[in-house]
């Protein structure tokens, strides 16, 4: 097992990596303020880890006063399935030190955790995260919420998890798509501010989409090492942090565009991704090759480098008109200078970002 510490002062946690971690349910109980906790999961993760997760907390002294399974997939993270959470805590007699555990995918993740900031104005939250893409992103930092009809992640909280118990076991049971959408994410912390990780995973993307235990559980450890960095400097987004947002503008689009259903999280942020670096390269920032190095990594993975066919560019720029980082009502883009120089800016030209859109359909 690998341990990292997201530094936060006094709400500082650790964000445990390895095999075998489920069972161990001391590694959450010791972070607990009272040994009880309500689980979320969802129907598919529920039948497969719920079990062994529950098992470890009981030999750890935690009871679990309810396991409360939501459908799965991204079009239940809305209002109506947090308040059938609401609903079981409140029936299971939760109270202020009753835990919410999430265990599952970013979904159970942002909703579980957004669950856990408000019921009773806050209750301890713990993460297990069983998705690629949760381990190395949904999972730490602190970012909780809901979707609304108009835009993504509109409803939510900056809250941190107590601990995040990463058990790479878990991969083992995800689809294959799955594991290319969270590589996405993965291949984001290169592209934003680790060029050394990009070109790492330029040399063993095949093996860890292979699942090679040792590829994939260095893949997991260097991105949650930046995403550990980034959010104990700016755990609020005023600045730095803005830059995780990377493809996220096009990638929200996209999957609000198209009713959450079609597209996984990942394989819009990776079109996404695409979107921002032509965007780059389109004002004259970021050469050439390095456009394509990026294009022939998220390709060779099996990642879409292109967006819906049928989403229209000004039904783009009406989604990314009340995307978060916008300010005084003009759209901020994370744009790239080179692989791992990312920053962040108001000022392109709307017929560029039009082109790129184009020009990746
Ligand atoms: O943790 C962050 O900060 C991120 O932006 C990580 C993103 O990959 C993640 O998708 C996040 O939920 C997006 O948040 P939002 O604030 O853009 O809704
Ligand atoms: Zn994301």
């Amino acid at each position: 097992m690998k341990t990292l510490t997201v530094a936060l002062g006094e709400r500082s946690y650790p964000i445990h990596i390895g095999p075998d971690l489920l069972k161990t349910g001391s590694l959450v109980a010791d972070t607990l303020p009272a040994p009880r906790a309500v689980l979320v999961t969802n129907e598919t993760v529920g039948p497969l880890y719920a079990r062994q997760l529950a098992d470890g907390l009981e030999a750890a002294g935690v009871t679990l006063l309810d396991r409360i399974e939501l459908a799965d997939g991204e079009q239940h993270k809305t209002p109506a399935t947090l308040e059938q959470v609401y609903d079981r805590l409140l029936e299971a007699r939760a109270d202020r030190k009753t835990a919410v555990i999430a265990l599952g995918g970013g979904v159970v993740g942002d909703l579980a955790g957004f669950a856990a900031a408000t019921y009773q104005r806050g209750v301890p939250f713990v993460q297990v995260p069983t998705t690629l893409l949760a381990q190395v992103d949904a999972a730490v930092g602190g970012k909780t919420a809901v979707n609304h009809r108009l835009g993504k992640n509109m409803i939510g909280a900056f809250y941190q998890p107590r601990v995040v118990l990463a058990d790479t076991d878990s991969l083992g049971t995800l689809p294959d798509r799955e594991l290319r959408a969270g590589f996405a994410e993965v291949v984001k912390y290169g592209l934003i501010r680790d060029p050394a990780f990009f070109a790492y995973l330029e040399e063993h993307a095949q093996a860890i989409l292979a699942r090679d235990p040792e590829a994939l559980s260095e893949a997991i450890y260097r991105s949650c090492r930046n995403k550990a960095e980034v959010v104990a400097a700016d755990e609020r987004e005023a600045d730095q942090r803005a830059l995780l947002n990377l493809g996220h503008t096009f990638a929200h689009a996209i999957e609000t565009g198209t009713g959450y259903t079609d597209w996984l999280h990942g394989e819009a942020v990776a079109a996404g991704m695409v979107m921002a670096a032509e965007v780059s390269r389109r004002a004259g920032l970021l050469s050439e090759s390095d456009t394509q190095r990026i294009t022939a990594l998220l390709k060779a993975s099996g990642l879409p480098v292109k967006g819906p066919a049928d989403l229209a560019t000004d039904r783009y720029l009406e989604i990314m008109g009340v995307d978060k980082k916008a300010s005084g009502g003009a759209v901020r883009y994370i744009l790239l200078e080179g692989i791992g120089r990312a920053f962040m800016t108001a000022e392109v030209p709307e017929a560029v970002v039009r082109e790129a859109i184009d020009a990746c359909r």
